[in-house]
């Protein structure tokens, strides 16, 4: 059982005026014992039964009967960090309509640019959240409130939660943010602090554990599959062609192998999750050799992480959230086939990085249905009382779990599953370069 923790027993009867029973055409309310079953397969449940031990369950997500605070006197906060990624304006828009619409909770504040703006030497303030100040923003890339990277001290920002009333704390950001979400989480238990703390995984690079995918992630591949399309003319424009595209994904290639499923013009992914050699008769470049006598062109994707191995690592350098800045492995691949191919045949290169274009565009309609029902059912979660979890969607079913559950470790690129081997596929390239 993934154990979700719980401010108290929720006493007070939910406004939500739903319904207990089937058949009246009204939605039900989620009852506690409501599990849903995390692995699905016949082997574990088989496992399960011969051990008698009861399989791994999440906690289903959705409105409660009882709820642990007074919508009327509840004030929620809303703070996004880290890296941009489409889609978060449309959770705050969702979780500001939720507050005041479904629950009547009369204050919401935004905490302006991350974590930072929970400390008050750096003088940013708070923005007062209502529906009018909300209802466009959806429409827009970026956040509205602004982030950041950088520590924070946790004890300090329980100190302004506790300053200014606040009883939910609702973080958008990605396995950084969630752990210090779940470190203020540990700072309000041990004060012994009526305050939730809850998180909305947000990641392009769609790295967050258990969950089936993080919002902005599905945009993400979107716009690149776009600009995939476009690299393919420039390619296929020039005798021995070569378009390098790279793709954001500090650890995961997630985003590079589904734009390449997403738009099969690309012969070669790179990922992190991947060895490869440049040289050598299987390195990589003896493949782009092949290709080229073949078929004249080529569009290759590279994530940001992958090949780092080609660098110098005694060198790591890290971001002001201590995450591993990476070397660019696009303009070290333009440079290097560049002189692999000098005294070969004649080839011409086009690099192309649309890290940030993507990164800030709005979300589409698939991530903007996701943004909105993550928003709501967050604040279902936070309304009853439970506290330092996130709210994802498993098995294509919208569960909350424990935040320690989803950042224990980072989510890869499996190469033996079947996505990877489809990306194979569609782009000819070997197992193994
Ligand atoms: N263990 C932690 N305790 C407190 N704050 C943390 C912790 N880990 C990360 N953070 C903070 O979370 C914020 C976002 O982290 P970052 O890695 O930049 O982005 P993301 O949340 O997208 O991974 C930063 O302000 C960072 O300092
Ligand atoms: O230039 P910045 O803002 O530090 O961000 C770059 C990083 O942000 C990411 O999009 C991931 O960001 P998060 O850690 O916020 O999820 C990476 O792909 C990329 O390495
Ligand atoms: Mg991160």
């Amino acid at each position: 059982m993934f154990q979700i923790e719980s401010l108290g027993i929720p006493k007070v009867k939910s406004p939500l005026q739903l319904s207990t029973v089937r058949g009246d055409h009204i939605f039900n309310y989620v009852k506690e014992d409501d599990k849903l079953v995390y692995d699905l397969s016949l082997d574990t449940y088989n496992k399960c039964l011969t051990n008698k031990e009861e399989p791994l369950c999440m906690e289903k997500a959705g409105p409660r009967q009882h709820i642990y605070f007074e919508p009327g006197k509840t004030t929620a906060a809303i703070v996004t960090c880290g890296g941009l990624c489409p889609g978060i304006n449309n959770v705050i828009r969702g979780i500001v309509m939720a507050l005041h619409y479904f629950y009547g909770v009369p204050r919401i504040l935004g905490i302006p640019y991350g974590y930072e703006g929970l400390n008050p030497a750096k003088g940013h303030g708070f923005v007062e959240l209502t529906p009018e100040k909300v209802k466009d923003i959806h429409q827009f890339g970026g956040t509205f409130l602004g982030s950041s990277r950088g520590a924070q001290d946790v004890s300090v920002m329980v100190d302004t939660l506790v300053d200014n009333r606040i009883d939910i704390l609702f973080t958008i950001g990605g396995d950084g943010t969630l752990k210090g979400a779940n470190a203020i989480g540990e700072e309000i238990e041990k004060r012994g602090l009526d305050i939730s703390v809850v998180g909305i995984p947000k990641t392009i690079d769609n790295d967050i554990d258990i969950i089936d995918k993080s919002f902005g992630f599905e945009t993400a591949f979107d716009v690149a599959s776009a600009i995939l399309r476009d690299a393919h003319n420039e390619a296929s424009g020039a005798h021995n062609g070569m378009s390098i595209i790279k793709l954001m994904g500090r650890d995961s290639g997630f985003i590079a192998a589904a734009a390449t499923l997403a738009m099969p013009v690309v012969n070669f992914a790179l990922i992190p999750e991947m060895d490869f050699d440049l040289y050598g008769e299987n390195g990589f470049f003896e493949q782009l050799k092949k290709r080229l006598e073949a078929k004249r062109h080529a569009v290759i994707v590279v994530a940001e992480g992958a090949g780092q191995h080609l660098f110098d690592r005694k060198k790591v350098k890290t971001d002001a959230s201590g995450n591993i800045k990476h070397e660019d492995i696009g303009v070290y691949l333009k440079e290097k086939i560049g002189e692999y191919f000098k005294d070969i045949f004649p080839m011409t290169i086009k690099y192309i990085d649309p890290s940030y274009i993507i990164r800030s565009a709005p979300a589409n309609s698939g991530d903007s249905v996701l943004c909105n029902q993550l928003a709501y059912q967050a604040v279902h979660g936070a309304m009853s009382g439970k506290t330092k979890f996130v709210v994802g969607k498993v098995n294509n079913k919208y569960v909350y779990l424990p935040i320690s559950a989803v950042t224990q470790k980072r989510k890869k690129v499996d190469l033996e599953s079947e996505f990877w081997f489809s990306v194979l596929q569609s782009t000819g390239q070997p197992f193994l370069m």
